[in-house]
């Protein structure tokens, strides 16, 4: 028998329980093994839920199950960062196997969590934490570690999809969009880590590592996120067949990684376009095989509980790779990746600069933009430039605009 001690049960939680019992015959016939969830860590064992659960299984003291020497495996789908990196910590010292949804602790202690789960001979492992149901991680560390990988780019947030697709294609506003995002489950419980792309950031981190075989701190990753994209923006984009999707991209070369998150407009009949709703894609391109590309559910219930099963089952049968411990930081995420290209850029503003003097800031570093809407705010699109030129306009501007509003991106193509 094995036993697993389950540390929540909310959107993923509750997948992973009923994935569990559902298929129960399914994976004893599999393994030969029996499994059982034998405590489930909650905060509020009072909460209504939409599960059916013996009340006797929940728990509010996490010792139920770290401290309990029949668990053999700790399931850790917490919303809390900071008591799951504790928790999981723990769990390896006192010599349990130990799956993980939570990227924001496996990116940021991914190595010391590695090292502990070698000293201690058990599993240390994440495939939800990257790609929801794709099963990502194991393809990198196993399918294709033959290849060379040198460069990863892809949509890797489920709720900035969402948000972006409903907003595009609906017209919904943003807020009304997250609300809805935030009601199927796919939301960071503070969804600021899925807008601003630290989420993305972090996934992004953890895929580089494994990839790249060399840590990278999400830290270093330069993340803009998709809260300023208003409604003007994407009537613009439509008119311009280009649609907005968040984008995170890292590159090994000249032994560093250089890494980004931001938000890019690409052809409305590019690969990156069709990918809709809380889907995400995985392209990586390696020596080798040159293009692979993944794509799947990134978000949500039962995709994502189905990667922490699978975790489970490798653990049982035996046939789990914990992956390299990566030693430290060193020349990791370095080096910020910053798109070169077209860019389409909106400047606003409140205190009574009208849009000409707004044109004539933009005319002292490039004049050959093309105003595509001056009616309200002052909408161009600069040719081949960069991020860090687009910047020094702002700067400008807002040494003598005070209430500038502003949003850039740069068209992939
Ligand atoms: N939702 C998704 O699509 C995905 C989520 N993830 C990751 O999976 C993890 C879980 O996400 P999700 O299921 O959406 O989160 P939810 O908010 O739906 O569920 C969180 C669970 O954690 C429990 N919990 C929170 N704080 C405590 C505490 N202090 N003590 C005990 N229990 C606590 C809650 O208990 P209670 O039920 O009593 O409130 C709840 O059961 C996160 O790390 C997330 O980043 C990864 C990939 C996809
Ligand atoms: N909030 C995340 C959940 C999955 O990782 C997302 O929207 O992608």
């Amino acid at each position: 028998m094995i036993n697993i001690g389950l540390m929540g049960l909310g959107t993923v939680g509750s997948g992973v329980y009923e994935i569990i019992n559902n298929r129960r015959r399914f994976f004893e016939d599999e393994i030969g093994e029996k499994i059982k969830i034998k405590k489930v860590l909650v905060k509020n064992k009072n909460k209504n839920r939409n599960i059916d659960i013996d009340d006797k299984l929940l728990t509010l003291n996490p010792k139920d199950i770290l401290d309990d020497p029949e668990v053999d495996i700790v399931i850790d789908v917490l919303s809390e960062k900071e008591i799951a990196y504790d928790y999981l910590k723990y769990a390896l010292e006192n010599k349990k196997h130990v799956v993980t949804a939570n990227k924001a602790v496996v990116s940021s202690k991914m190595e010391e969590l590695l090292y502990l789960s070698k000293e201690n001979n058990k599993a240390f492992l994440f495939e939800a934490s990257v790609g929801g149901g794709i099963p990502i991680i194991n393809s990198l560390k196993q399918g294709i570690k033959a290849d060379d990988i040198f460069q990863i780019q892809g949509i890797l947030n489920g709720t900035t999809n969402y948000i972006l697709t409903k907003m595009y294609e609906k017209g919904i506003c943003f807020k009304d969009a997250l609300k809805d995002a935030q009601d199927k489950g796919y939301a960071e419980a503070d969804p600021t880590d899925d807008i601003k792309g630290y989420d993305t950031g972090r996934k992004l981190a953890i895929l580089s590592t494994i990839a790249y075989n060399q840590p990278v701190d999400s830290k270093f990753i330069n993340c803009r996120g998709i809260d300023e994209i208003s409604i003007e923006d994407i009537n613009e984009f439509r008119k311009l067949k280009l649609v907005p999707k968040l984008i995170g991209s890292s590159q090994r070369s000249d032994n560093h990684i250089y890494a980004s998150v931001e938000p890019l407009l690409v052809k409305d009949e590019s690969f990156f376009s069709n990918v809709k709703d809380a889907f995400n894609i995985i392209s990586l391109r390696g020596y080798n095989t040159g293009e692979l590309r993944f794509y799947g559910q990134g978000a949500g219930k039962n995709p994502t509980a189905n990667s922490v099963v699978l975790d489970v089952l490798d653990i049982v049968k035996g046939t789990y790779t914990n992956g390299k411990v990566y030693e430290n930081r060193k020349i990791s995420g370095d080096k910020y990746l910053t798109f070169d290209g077209e860019y389409y850029l909106r400047l606003s503003s409140k205190d009574g600069k009208d849009n000409n003097y707004l044109l004539n800031i933009l005319n002292m570093y490039n004049s050959k933009h093309k105003v595509i809407n001056d009616k309200e705010s002052l909408i161009v699109i600069l040719p081949w430039t960069s991020e860090n030129l687009i910047n020094k306009m702002i700067n400008e501007i807002k040494l003598n605009v005070e209430d500038i509003r502003y949003f850039y991106s740069g068209i992939y193509g």
